[in-house]
């Protein structure tokens, strides 16, 4: 892995100093993403009201914003905490779940997209659409594998300056540059709506705890969630069982466990 500190090295700081994240995620997102983030070890707020989602902005430690149920009320606070966190020099990341969907989410992707999001995280197919390319993407699930997404997220890296995180059963991430895959996980981690969101919210915990290394960051996110993903799996009976067991194995999971367990090779 290219990072100076460890993937277990920055769960442990997390779990010492938890981060106050502040997420805008989507109503189906947002009990499961605060409980992956308390299972982790971060203190997470959802403040979306246009009224105070930028003076929120200014005290948490990280923003994240999704887009999975979308007004024009939620765009304007996400907008105002965007510019707060980029002119405060915090980190952000933008979930852009099913971007290419609607006129109104493509328009709202491209508002984003300028208030330059630190870190993207999302499917196959919304990675390969927000490069510009054919997505087979259906509503928020994806239908593309990871693989077809490499080049796109690399160009999207480049042309944004931004880490770009594509998952999906193998997560590739890249900062245009450096680039790595992450192995683990469960078939069962799609079969839970909103995991993926709340991923996108404890890639802005990592990130609220190593600001100076933000591609590290990003890959101790997903590799936390792949080695959670693969303990809980262990006796699922399916997704039912799976959602809590995850939850439980985050919080067993210590900085030692994950960095022997996490499986990320350069690409
Ligand atoms: N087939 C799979 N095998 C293992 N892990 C998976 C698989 N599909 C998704 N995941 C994991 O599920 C989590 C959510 O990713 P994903 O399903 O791609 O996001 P989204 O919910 O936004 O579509 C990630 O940790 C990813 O690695
Ligand atoms: C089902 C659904 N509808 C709008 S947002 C959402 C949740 C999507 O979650 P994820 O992107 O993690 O699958
Ligand atoms: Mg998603």
């Amino acid at each position: 892995m290219q990072s100076k500190t460890t993937s277990g090295a920055m769960l442990e700081a997390m779990r010492e100093k938890p981060p106050l994240v502040h997420c805008i995620t989507n109503y189906v997102a947002m009990n499961i993403a605060a409980n992956v983030l308390l299972a982790s070890g971060a203190s997470p707020a959802m403040v979306h009201a246009p009224e105070e989602a930028g003076e929120f902005a200014g005290i948490a430690s990280a923003l994240t914003v999704n887009i999975g149920t979308l007004s024009t009320q939620w765009l304007d606070g996400m907008r105002a905490a965007a510019k707060a966190a980029a002119s405060s020099g915090k980190p952000w990341v933008l979930d852009p779940v099913a971007h290419y969907a609607t006129a109104f989410r493509r328009q709202a992707v491209a508002d984003l997209l300028a208030l330059k999001p630190t870190i993207i995280r999302g499917n196959a197919s919304e990675i390969i659409a927000l490069a510009g390319g054919e997505s087979r993407g259906q509503g928020v699930d994806s239908r593309d594998p990871v693989e077809q997404a490499e080049d796109s997220a690399r160009r999207l890296a480049e042309r944004q300056q931004a880490i770009v995180a594509v998952t999906g059963a193998v997560d590739f991430v890249t900062d245009g540059n450096r680039a790595v895959r992450i192995k683990g996980g469960s078939v069962l981690m799609p079969q839970v709506t909103a995991l993926g969101c709340a991923l996108t919210c404890l890639v802005g915990a990592f990130a609220a705890t190593a600001p100076e290394d933000l591609f590290g960051a990003t890959v101790a996110a997903l590799a936390t969630f792949a080695v959670a993903g693969e303990d809980a799996a262990l006796g699922a009976a399916g997704p039912g069982s799976f959602a809590w067991r995850f939850l439980d194995a985050l919080a067993a999971l210590d900085g030692e466990a994950l960095d022997a367990r996490a499986r990320v090779s350069i690409a």
